[in-house]
């Protein structure tokens, strides 16, 4: 927690005033105890009324004084705390989105849910606590004792011997409490994982009918939750019982040596009044240590979940040159690649060129490394081995955020966000102008489907709105990608939903964009399209030229072309 107290230097003024007023509110504590020994000892056991009247009076002042504290102070204490979780998450999230693939390998989505929510949520609440009680109970229990030996050296002594032990039970509890909650934490990650499946998954889930076999998923995940946290929480909570014990006793303790020191004539009754008030409080103070070491330990583990986010070192080089590329000719030299702690090669010494401005398809079985090739272009993952230049510049000395501009990646999974059809399109250039959106879906083969809905360019999509098929969220795809103009335009099996007379308009309308591009097919009618095609197998590029010649050299390719053509005269034949 300790950690993040760079955080609140914008607030010090509020922190400064929150911990006034949070002392304010102590010394009041502290002082109520002495003033009852004097209204005891000089105003009832003298009968001096008038004495009693004027310290009752400040007594009343004083507690007016810490209501009033108590309140600004919550008031301040809220604002720093909600503050501090609001620039917290931020950061965070702003560190994901720095995140290179490798990074966000190492973090499920659904951890990184609980980290930005719960975790944070814990370390606000800690933070309140913090400004509120936290501190105010250690210094009660300090200041109770020093007021103790203050008022009567002798009764107090016990508090020297009972507290120390006290606390450096509370510290043991505290240590284990830590390691249990950041279980806690994990088997949280765990059900919000499910959940998260779940909900993607719910049309497989139904179709396949396997709610009950979800229901008992989820529920075991819970139920595990639930055991955990009930550890943690009945091992806090067995600390309570055992310190009010102890304290009890150092009480009964006090009134009964205090009782023989009155009659001896070392002590007066107001002393001893004060003492037992001042272990009361004491206990009160550390019996808020117990939940203070509930939320301690929890903000712990979740101070070290959150840490774990942000001290993660990127190795990604980002800066670079300005200039970018402008043409678009693609060089691969040499290039093996392997996933971040994984062995095996999935693109092996992979060499090829493809001129500024040609078209050309990237084909091969499933897991032959297709996507993989692809990311490695806008640095979405880093190459292993070998050298990857556009232009003749290699692709490392370009800067990141230059580089990804001008590259139009279309991902194999279509995903749109929640807004409209415009604000869809324009997310892959922000200052594009209508008619440059009007362009790229007209390029896109969208356009008509969007002139059909209700509000055109303004409909809503997703939640809310309306729903698009699989081709026609592949399309609006593809005119994000177009709307920035790009120079390298690479389009991960975006076509595989689109019939072949859309994908034929669709690769004539891309040439009026002047890109070069790569695109991923499994179908031979696109091949049959473009200049030329790249053939990979298990990792390696095994052939590469146009549809004619590959049928002629590559028995692979005239297998696939086969048996898409076998495939293609049985469909007419059922039709
Ligand atoms: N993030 C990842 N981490 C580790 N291995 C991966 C990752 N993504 C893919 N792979 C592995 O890399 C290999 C190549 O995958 P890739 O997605 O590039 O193939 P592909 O040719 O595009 O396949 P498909 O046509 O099925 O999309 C596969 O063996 C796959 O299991």
């Amino acid at each position: 927690m300790l950690k993040f107290r760079s955080y609140l230097t914008p607030y010090r003024v509020s922190v400064s005033i929150a911990l006034i007023l949070m002392l304010t509110e102590l010394a009041v504590e502290l002082a109520l105890p002495l003033l009852m020994a004097k209204i005891i000892d000089e105003g009832i056991l003298q009968e001096d009324l008038s004495l009693v009247m004027k310290w009752g009076g400040i007594m009343v002042g004083l507690s007016f004084l810490a209501f009033a504290s108590g309140m600004i102070n919550s008031f301040y204490a809220a604002h720093v705390s909600q503050s501090f979780g609001f620039d917290i998450r931020k950061e965070i999230f702003v560190k994901i989105q720095s995140f290179s693939f490798e990074s966000l390998a190492k973090f499920p989505a659904a951890s990184l849910v609980t980290r930005m929510t719960n975790d944070i949520t814990q370390l606000q609440n800690t933070l309140f606590m913090g400004l509120r009680i936290m501190l105010r109970a250690p210094l009660l229990v300090l200041g109770s004792v020093v007021m103790s030996f203050f008022v009567n050296p002798v009764l107090a002594s016990i508090f020297a011997v009972v507290i120390p032990l006290v606390i450096v039970f509370l510290i043991w509890i505290m240590k284990r409490g830590s390691k249990l909650f950041q279980i806690v934490q994990a088997k949280l990650d765990i059900v919000n994982d499910v959940l998260r499946e779940n909900l993607i998954g719910m049309k497989l889930i139904k179709a396949y009918v396997r709610r009950d076999h979800e229901i008992n998923r989820f529920s075991e995940s819970t139920n595990s939750l639930k055991n955990a946290t009930i550890t943690g929480l009945r091992m806090i909570e067995a600390s309570m019982p055992i310190l009010l014990f102890v304290m009890n006793i150092a009480i009964l303790f006090i009134l009964w040596h205090g009782q023989s020191q009155v009659m001896n004539g070392n002590a007066q009754v107001g002393e001893v009044v004060a003492i037992v008030n001042y272990g009361l409080r004491t206990t009160a103070a550390l019996s808020m240590f117990s939940f203070i070491v509930m939320f301690l330990s929890r903000s712990r583990a979740s101070s070290l979940r959150i840490s774990e986010v942000l001290d993660t070192k990127e190795k990604v080089k980002i800066e670079g040159s300005q200039n970018g590329f402008q043409f678009g000719e693609i060089r691969f030299e040499d290039v093996s690649f392997s996933y971040p702690d994984v062995d095996e090669l999935v693109l092996k010494n992979v060499s090829f060129t493809i001129a500024a401005g040609e078209t050309v398809a990237v084909m091969g079985g499933t897991g032959s490394g297709k996507s993989s090739l692809f990311q490695l272009i806008p640095r979405l993952y880093e190459v292993g081995f070998g050298k990857i230049y556009i232009d003749q510049q290699e692709i490392t000395s370009i800067d990141l955020a230059v580089l990804r501009n001008q590259i139009g990646y279309v991902p194999q999974e279509a995903v749109l966000f929640s807004g409209t059809v415009k604000e869809n399109i324009e997310w892959g250039k922000s200052d594009a102008s209508m008619d440059e959106i009007e362009r790229a879906a007209k390029a896109a083969q969208i356009e008509e489907t969007i002139e059909q809905l209700p509000d055109k360019y303004e409909t809503r999509i997703g939640q809310k709105g309306v729903n698009l098929s699989g081709g026609q969220k592949q399309r609006l795809s593809i005119a994000r990608a177009l709307v920035r103009k790009p120079k390298l335009l690479l389009l991960d099996d975006s076509t595989s939903a689109l019939d072949v007379k859309t994908e034929k308009n669709l690769l004539k309308a891309l040439e009026g964009y002047s890109s070069t591009t790569l695109v991923i097919t499994q179908k031979i009618s696109t091949a049959e399209q473009v200049d030329r095609i790249l053939l990979l197998d298990d990792g390696e590029l095994i052939a590469e030229g146009s549809h004619e010649e590959l049928r002629k050299v590559s028995p692979l390719y005239e297998e696939i072309y086969q048996s898409q053509m076998e495939e293609g005269a049985n469909v007419q034949r059922a039709n």
